[in-house]
């Protein structure tokens, strides 16, 4: 067991702790770009986008409807730069605006783990989705949310594999039912499992801000379910880390930018 890891016993006789469990959702699909072009596979996260595989090595991922040509014209011609795009995750853009995996609090002393999993889903994605122990693949202690806080949370992640169908119902179902849409879940997004030699799909995808200890939880997942090669996701690291420091000089510009309007106005 990795440092930092409990098992499932352990993790329920914490006493005082906190539980949260979280669930990473994706499927494998059949359908075909243009009729003959197949996509291979689908990884839900909380926004919308569609990521097409071609063949096994061209992958097409439009975050927006408005933007959809830009990107299929970048992949007709990056063919040889994609790297190979394998499933696609669902995670959720939440309130905090921080990525995470649909989920929440569970109180093991008023229902099971699954149970309070299932609870959440169905506020959050507008469907029942039952969750049984089998989908479980670790827990641990996350990492302190501040200095002060008193009590420890131990996070509970689980996998769940489900057919292409089933994916798009959760999609409609998290923008039209589900009681959270719009509050605590801003939306669904699929994550790009591909990156361009220019860093754009998994490597862009990395280098936003997760909650807690989400991005680990979805490149270990990535790994262990060899949803990605080990030497792609390590260029797609590579490039994610480099996207970061540039994201830094732009968020300092936009700084510099607030600061000039704040003494004008
Ligand atoms: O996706 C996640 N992976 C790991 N830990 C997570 C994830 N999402 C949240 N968390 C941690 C950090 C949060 O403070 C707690 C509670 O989760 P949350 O989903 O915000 O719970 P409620 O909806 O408020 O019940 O778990």
């Amino acid at each position: 067991m990795a440092s930092g890891q409990l098992s499932r016993a352990e993790a329920l006789a914490c006493s005082g702790c906190r539980h949260a469990c979280h669930v990473m959702l994706y499927a494998d699909t059949k359908a075909q770009l243009f009729g003959r072009i197949p996509i291979k596979h689908i990884i839900l996260v909380r926004c919308v986008c569609v990521c097409v595989c071609v063949c096994v090595c061209v992958c097409v991922c439009h975050l927006s409807y408005s933007n959809t040509h830009t990107h299929l014209y970048m992949s007709a011609s990056l063919s040889e730069q994609a790297y190979f795009c394998v499933s696609l995750p669902q995670m959720q853009m939440r309130f905090d605006g921080l990525l995470g995996f649909p989920g929440g609090l569970v109180n093991p002393s008023e229902e099971t783990l699954e149970s309070g999993l299932s609870r959440e889903l169905s506020e959050e994605l507008g469907l029942a989705l039952p969750i049984s122990v089998e989908d479980h693949v670790d827990s641990c202690y996350a990492p302190p949310s501040s200095p002060s806080s008193s009590s420890r949370l131990i996070t509970h992640f689980y996998v769940k594999k489900m057919d292409e169908e089933q994916i798009r119902e959760v999609e409609r179902a998290a923008a039209s039912t589900a009681a959270d849409h719009g509050l605590e879940v801003l939306g669904m997004v699929r994550v790009p499992l591909y990156t361009m030699k220019g860093g754009g799909g998994l490597a862009s995808f990395l280098s936003h801000s997760f909650i807690g200890n989400a991005r680990s939880q979805l490149v270990h997942s990535m790994l262990r379910l060899n949803l990605v090669a080990p030497g792609e996701l390590h260029k797609a690291l590579t490039h994610s880390l480099k996207t970061h420091a540039h994201t830094k000089q732009d968020l300092q510009a936009a700084l510099a930018l607030t600061q000039g309007l704040r003494k004008q106005f």
